[in-house]
């Protein structure tokens, strides 16, 4: 193996330059060369790369984003595209390939695995929604920014004694939800993964105020609906209640990356090297109790679920029944 490509895809994550520069470094370490894809799928399929050196990584680690950029590319699920992307990395004399990104981007990577072409998975979502995997790059900073937001939404609803339902990123997953809620102490959380009774989360707010509490946090993931029409269903329970809507949005998905996301992108990036020199393919570097694991993509896709921690929901639900 002399020369590999390494792209990132889908929405960015902070911790995907970490990554890469996990990829340059190691591969350097091997006296491998590596082509860095620009735009996803997008830059593979159009042969928008070039050479990464040592000096092009220097210092990306504790940016936010990706300085390979990103797209979301849906031309790629037709064959014709693929086939194309393979050509190019083979008229470039490119090996193997390290595709950084969520579910979608390794859907795009098994399709090259399927043609023949050696591909790594390394995964980068904010959402933490892929299954196996207990951690994707981007999770820990989103989580800690929403966390932060919340934070200063409680000083003004405290001072107003509001309820405020904040809505956090998560497409389908409630991991950002769930987490940002049990470390902001919220008194509900609203996720994809469980149903909810509106006049259950009425009372569980109204009770912990005749408890005491000043104001009171709805954390509500995306998927489940809008912040909007959250806070029209809580009023048709209760009208008179002093409640107000924030939607955090992109905001959770920039900034440096927290140190638990730069480090275990390192390791992934650099051990997604050390996986192609061991002939592996197919997979992607994980981590399961603290630990780098490896799993199989297709097997992984085609079979499992991602779950959310029903045990951390659990224990909100617990805590905020007064
Ligand atoms: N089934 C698929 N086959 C081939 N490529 C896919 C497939 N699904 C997604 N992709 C590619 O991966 C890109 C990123 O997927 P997306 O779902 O937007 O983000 P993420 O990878 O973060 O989940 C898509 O824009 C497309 O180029
Ligand atoms: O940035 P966009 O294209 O508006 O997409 C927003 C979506 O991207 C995410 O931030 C990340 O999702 P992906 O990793 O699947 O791209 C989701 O939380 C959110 O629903
Ligand atoms: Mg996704």
């Amino acid at each position: 193996m002399k020369r590999i490509a390494v792209l990132t895809s889908g929405g960015d994550a902070p911790g995907m330059n970490a990554a890469i520069r996990g990829v340059v470094d190691q591969a350097a370490h091997h006296g491998i060369e590596v082509f860095g894809v620009f735009y996803g799928y997008k830059g593979l399929v159009e042969g928008d790369f070039r050479k990464l050196t040592i000096e092009d990584c220097q210092d990306k680690i504790r940016r936010g984003g990706t300085f390979l950029y990103s797209a979301r590319y849906p031309e790629f699920k037709e064959e014709a595209y693929q086939l194309k992307a393979v050509e190019q990395m083979k008229s470039n004399e490119i090996d193997a390939l390290i595709v950084i990104g969520g579910d979608g981007t390794f859907n795009g990577a098994l399709q090259l695995q399927k043609v023949g072409f050696p591909i790594i998975g390394i995964p980068g979502t904010i959402d933490n929604d892929i299954p196996g995997t207990e951690y994707t790059i981007g999770f820990d900073t989103a989580t800690n920014v929403a966390l932060e937001e919340i934070d200063r939404i409680s000083d003004t609803a405290a001072s107003h004694n509001r309820t405020f339902v904040v809505e956090v990123m998560g497409r389908h997953a409630g991991d950002i939800a769930t987490w940002a809620g049990v470390a902001s102490g919220a008194d509900s959380i609203i996720i994809p993964e469980a149903d909810f009774d509106m006049e259950d989360v009425v009372r569980r707010v109204n009770n912990g105020r005749k408890s005491g509490k000043d104001h009171s946090i709805i954390v509500l993931a995306e998927g489940v609906m809008g912040v909007n029409e959250f806070v029209r269903n809580f009023k048709l329970v209760d009208p008179e209640h002093s409640i107000r809507g924030v939607t955090l949005a992109h905001i959770q998905r920039g900034g440096s990356p927290t140190a638990r996301d730069r480090v275990f992108a390192t390791l992934m990036g650099a051990k997604a090297v050390d996986a192609l020199l061991n002939g592996q393919n197919g997979i992607y570097m994980g981590i399961r109790g603290e630990q780098l694991a490896t799993f199989d993509i297709a097997e992984t896709l085609q079979e499992k679920s991602h779950i959310v921690r029903h045990d951390l929901y659990q224990l909100n639900l617990d805590l905020t029944d007064k």
